[in-house]
């Protein structure tokens, strides 16, 4: 997409939730300073994405019911090799309680952190994102993860300076799908993006139980909704969900029917 088509985008979003830009101008140079001198690893993130099927997994109420059937019907090994696994940040979580390593996370470091040091260390390629509200977790979180690893993209919501990269996307399971059709996945099957007024457990550290969406929370991830149904639509890109609440363009399929994609 390009910047002056996400630019309007943002915009719209930034009136929604009251963001400020400035703020978020301000992260992104905090982030690009922190991660000067590393090199994007781009052509890795191709290679992991295009022509590929990737499960993009959000942190819906469905998630681990879903995760449960999903290994019941493909054992682990064969998921990790069948697809490109795209975990949006919390998310990680209940992958590590099933040891199945992520290959990409989106994150803006408001997951469960060990869960996020465990991907990096099992070697995940980490797309950690900047915004006007996470820079103290940016100037706290990033640098421990920058000993980690070096597979680590930074991304911005506003103009990109080096060595930050912006594909469009919002939250970190909307990014997750932008990113992957930018480099031109074959097809992008979604779990747990379950959206709607109930947020997943999985979705923060501090959550013991699935909860009512906080009023920012709700416009959240409705804006999410809105960008996956707008992407699919304009794009004409395959995007599958298994949860019920289903975006325009985009096809319900059961658990049973992932392999057959
Ligand atoms: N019902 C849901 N509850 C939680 N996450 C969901 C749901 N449906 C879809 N998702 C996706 O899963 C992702 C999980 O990431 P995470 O919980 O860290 O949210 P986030 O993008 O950081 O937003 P926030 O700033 O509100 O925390 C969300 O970005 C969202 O796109
Ligand atoms: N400034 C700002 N930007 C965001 C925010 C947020 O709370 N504030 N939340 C997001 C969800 O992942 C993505 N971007
Ligand atoms: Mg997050």
């Amino acid at each position: 997409m390009e910047y002056s088509e996400w630019f309007e985008i943002y915009n719209w979003i930034r009136k929604l939730l009251g963001i400020s830009y400035e703020k978020d101008v301000e992260a992104t140079l905090i982030l690009a300073q922190i991660l000067k001198g590393l090199k994007p690893p781009l052509n890795e993130l191709s290679r992991l994405i295009k022509r590929r099927k990737i499960i993009v997994f959000g942190a819906g109420p469905s998630l681990d019911p879903v995760l449960e059937d999903i290994i019941k019907y493909t054992d682990t090994d064969l998921l990790h090799r069948k697809y490109t696994l795209f975990a949006a940040d919390g998310v990680t979580q209940a992958l590590l309680e099933y040891n199945i390593v992520p290959h990409l996370v989106t994150t803006d470091l408001d997951g469960d952190i060990e869960a996020l040091m465990w991907a990096a260390k099992k070697g995940s390629l980490m797309l950690i994102h900047g915004h006007g509200d996470n820079i103290d977790k940016i100037t706290s979180i990033v640098p421990i993860i920058k000993k980690i690893t070096s597979k680590i993209i930074g991304t911005t919501q506003v103009k990109p300076i080096p060595p930050l990269q912006n594909f469009g996307g919002f939250t970190d399971g909307d990014r997750a799908v932008f990113i992957s059709h930018h480099f031109k996945a074959s097809k992008i099957i979604m779990v747990g993006m379950d959206f709607g007024s109930i947020v997943g457990r999985r979705s923060k550290p501090w959550l013991k139980n699935n909860e009512k969406a906080w009023p920012a929370k709700k416009i959240k991830l409705d804006i999410a909704f809105k960008l996956i149904s707008q992407l699919a639509c304009k794009e004409k890109i395959l995007i599958y969900t298994v949860s019920d609440t289903v975006p325009q363009c985009v096809k319900k399929v059961s658990v049973k029917e992932i392999h057959l994609l």
